[in-house]
């Protein structure tokens, strides 16, 4: 191959497409679809990556520069992520570049030399399934002369530079070695690191090991003085422990309870050897992760398994949608399923939502699959996500389990994909690339033939109607259902309690009568609480405390948004505009206004009503630390505590079976969100928290204080029902045109200058309507037609004013087959082109989670 295809690192919209680079003689072997390269661009050398290779002949095409550097050995990306990045980019209309740096961890993103260094591929017991590492075949060496004498001459070469040698100089040194270093790099022999050593470079640890034969060694003691008695035991030990060794001289001096210097001088007698290795930066070493076997599968999930086995024993692409409610066993369905698929030699992904990435979580995989399993969420610093990084790429873990972005993990023989929690809207990235975690995995999938497991106790609105009437072109999941819970047990009785009629009669706490005397009872009884406040929405919104009346826009039926400099109220989708009330219009009553609790008034309020009681409160500002939300939920589950209170992150995923009560602060802060997704993200909150109480032995309660009891998504979630939910909130979309009867695209406006933003905010509308009207898409989505495309606004963003830039947005609806994103991009494009030197900047978010 002569020529690449490289997307450049180069922040600019003009540079988003592949620049031909010819490939100089000694990187050819090195450079695959997938490498990241240092090529010039401009006055400047730029990181890049390769897309394509094509022959041709490059004296041909005047002014081809040449690619400069290959950065890593072995290609960071796979054909198969250069593909889905190429998806991305249209799906999401975002940059190439974007949606590849995507891919990448964190430590890889910077412009840094690589260096190679030996490795010690025998240690590494997560590796001892591949122990057939070329050091142990070194008896095969002269069968195949080739082989064996150029890993050898490598391997030299290394230790006499110093043990470590640059990129560069290897490639110089042995420019045909590439295929040798790429499997010694695979195996481990060799290892890949950073320039910037401070903060990527690998972790060092002193370990033991015999400098001679365990047999010539067992000679040996029988030659050792009785005084040193010391030194024997440790030779002696280090013989037994031989299929272990190296190990860490650490643990040996700890274990034998011996001092440095006895080893010392079994080094200087040549009986032991003792080196640096590098160790993997675990961030779950040192803990135990008991080891469990499979259950026995009740009725329920044995149907639903047998199912996905049949799929994944085909190697077929499919994706299930797993309906199973709170503790119906569905992460035990998750692991079978996993063990099928690593049974046909494929590896696995399981996403999970950054908020429920507990340490229980961890060690249910961990626990079944041992330090086969890379974690990766963004706790991790820096260093230990690299490392998780590359236990992946180099086949030395073969399930990955995190959050968002562990879609990207650079398994090369993708066979299984879980999204747990799959309705979560954090699963959707709000930066760029804004990309939803859900559809990269169905996409990568798809490519891949692997199969797809969305889970949830109450799937999305979207997933779950795409199952039901399989009308998604793209994506029509096969429905399966658990309905009951996997240990017998029933789902916990629901009681709503109606605020407003505690006001009435005089209980002005934040606790209803039933959630107090039901706590008390919790109290003496020795079992345990979990209570939920949910926060989000506090504040943005007024409401009656008498009658519960929340004001709402009357064209979007969606609440208004309060703006204190104005003092009125507004409508964010459609820029309805009204004085805000100074008494109810409902009831006339003057107790209206904003509404607005924290944690901390609640732990307080419970100090005050219920002296001595032992409360963990959990939240952002109790859980930035790190592993701080580890130490919390195990003091919980040690019973150091009464009652767990917090914010969304006590809803999800927790597992303990003293819970017999939950309690809900206000059921409906989230219904009044200015978002068409509040009844649904409201239902499914309720549902998870309630699902939290009675999950083992004793049977739970739930208590759900609401200012609008008669809400259907509290009576349905009350009741356990999701499908009656459900039907009532696809009707209700229907009725309003919000997915999934047709898709958005959230199109923002920033600007320095209002006046300036205002004409070109409607100049992107009019090009917009206009070229859709062209098309013959424009039109309303009443009309029966498929294709239909409308317009709304622009309006001044939620945010209307940030960072000293101006903010106008609009919302496309539209349905069917028609290019919509790629029209929204155009537009943008055209206007930007045209609006060169003013500074305006247009971001374009594709099936926005927040309109906010
Ligand atoms: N086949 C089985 N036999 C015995 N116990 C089981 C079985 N399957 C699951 N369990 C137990 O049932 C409990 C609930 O299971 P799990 O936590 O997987 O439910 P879930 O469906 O993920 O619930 P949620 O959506 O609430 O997180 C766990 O304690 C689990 O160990
Ligand atoms: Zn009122
Ligand atoms: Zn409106």
């Amino acid at each position: 191959m002569d020529i690449a295809k490289v997307i450049v690192d180069v922040p600019v919209r003009s540079t988003d497409r592949p620049f031909d680079y010819s490939i100089p003689q000694p990187l050819r072997v090195w450079i695959e679809v997938g490498s990241r390269v240092a090529v010039p661009f401009g006055h400047r050398t730029v990181q890049g990556f390769v897309i394509a290779l094509e022959s041709g002949d490059v004296r041909e095409i005047p002014g081809l520069k040449p690619i400069q550097e290959v950065l890593d050995l072995i290609p960071p990306l796979s054909p198969e992520l250069i593909d889905l990045a190429e998806w991305m980019s249209q799906r999401y209309a975002c940059r190439r570049i974007s949606a590849l740096q995507a891919m990448l961890p964190t430590a890889l993103k910077g412009k840094a030399e690589r260096f190679i260094s030996l490795g010690d591929p025998v240690n590494d017991q997560a590796a001892d399934h591949s122990a057939d590492s070329i050091f142990l075949d070194e008896e095969l060496f002269p069968m195949f002369p080739d082989t064996g004498r150029e890993e050898r001459d490598i391997t030299d070469f290394i230790s006499r530079s110093g043990g470590e040698v640059s990129m560069k100089q290897l490639t110089r040194t042995f420019p045909e070695a590439a295929e040798s270093v790429k499997f010694m790099l695979r195996r481990g022999v060799l290892v890949e690191s950073q320039t910037i050593k401070d903060k990527m470079g690998k972790k060092k640890l002193k370990a033991v090991n015999l400098a001679v034969g365990a047999d010539s060694a067992r000679e040996a003691l029988s030659s050792f003085p009785a005084r040193s008695a010391r030194q024997k035991e440790v030779l002696s030990f280090l013989i037994e422990m031989e299929a272990m060794l190296p190990l860490p001289l650490k643990e040996v001096l700890a274990m034998l309870q011996v001092t440095a210097g006895t080893v010392k001088s079994l080094e200087e007698k040549g009986y032991i050897e003792i080196s640096e290795i590098e160790v993997y930066r675990d961030p779950y070493r040192g803990r135990d992760f008991k080891p469990t076997e499979p259950l026995l599968l009740t009725e329920e999930q044995e149907v639903v398994y047998t199912r996905i086995a049949r799929t994944v024993d085909e190697l077929r692409h499919e994706v299930f949608l797993l309906h199973g409610v709170t503790g119906s066993g569905k992460t035990e369905i998750y692991l079978q399923s996993i063990q099928r698929c690593m049974d046909q030699g494929r590896q696995a992904v399981v996403l999970v939502p950054e908020i429920s990435l507990t340490p229980q979580m961890v060690e249910r995989f961990k626990g079944r699959f041992g330090s086969g399993v890379a974690v990766m969420h963004s706790r991790l610093s820096v260093g230990e996500r690299y490392d998780e990084w590359r236990k992946i790429r180099e086949g030395k873990a073969t399930v990955a389990v995190g959050a968002r972005s562990a879609i990207f993990a650079p398994f090369t023989n993708l066979g299984l994909i879980i999204v747990d929690e799959e309705h979560e809207g954090s699963y959707k990235q709000e930066e760029n690339p804004k990309y939803h975690a859900r559809d990269v995995a169905v996409r990568r999938a798809e490519q891949g033939d692997a199969v797809v497991i969305l889970g949830s106790a109450t799937p999305s609105l979207e997933s779950y109607y795409a199952a039901r009437t399989q009308s998604d072109i793209h994506f029509s999941p096969v429905l399966l259902e658990m309905p009951s819970r996997a240990l017998g047990n029933e789902l916990p009785k629901v009681q709503v309690v109606d605020m407003r009629e505690e006001l009435k009669e005089g209980n002005r706490s934040m606790f209803s009568r039933l959630l107090h005397s039901s706590l008390a009872a919790r109290l003496t009884r020795g079992e345990q609480t979990v209570l939920l406040l949910n926060r989000r929405g506090f504040s943005t919104f007024v409401m009656c405390r008498s009658c519960g009346y929340v004001a709402g826009c009357p064209e979007c039926d969606i609440s208004l948004t309060y703006h204190s400099r104005s003092d009125n109220l507004r409508c964010h989708y459609c820029g309805h505009a009204e004085p805000s009330p100074k008494e109810c219009p409902e009831c006339a009553s003057e107790h209206i206004r904003f509404f607005g609790t924290g944690t901390q008034r609640v732990e307080e309020e419970l100090g005050k009503l219920f002296p001595g009681i032992r409360v963990i409160r959990m939240d952002v500002d109790t859980t930035t630390e790190k592993g701080s939300h580890e130490k919390l939920l195990g003091q919980f589950r040690d019973k150091k505590a009464d009652v767990l209170l917090g914010t969304q992150m006590v809803a999800k995923g927790l597992d303990f079976p003293d819970v017999t009560l939950v309690g809900v602060i206000t059921a409906d802060s989230a219904l009044n969100l200015p978002d068409f997704r509040a009844a649904e993200k409201t239902f499914q909150l309720l549902t998870q928290v309630a699902g939290r109480a009675g999950r083992h032995q004793l049977p739970g309660e739930v208590v759900v204080q609401s200012y609008t009891p008669e809400h259907y998504s509290i009576i349905h979630a009350s009741g356990h029902d999701y499908t009656s939910f459900m039907l009532e909130e696809l009707n209700h979309r229907r009725g309003l045109h919000y997915p999934p009867y047709c898709r958005l695209i959230l199109v923002t406006l920033s600007h320095e200058q209002l006046p300036v933003l205002l004409r070109l905010s409607e100049n992107y509308a009019l090009n917009l309507q206009g070229k859709a009207r062209q098309r013959r898409w424009y039109g309303s989505l009443d009309k029966q037609s498929s294709d239909a495309l409308e317009l709304l606004g622009p309006v001044a963003s939620p945010m209307p004013r940030l960072k000293g830039r101006y903010r106008f947005q609009c919302i496309i609806k539209w349905r069917g087959s028609i290019n919509a994103i790629g029209l929204a991009r155009e537009i943008a494009e055209e206007l930007e082109d045209s609006a060169r030197d003013t500074g305006l900047q247009i971001s374009i978010d594709v099936d926005p989670q927040m309109l906010m």
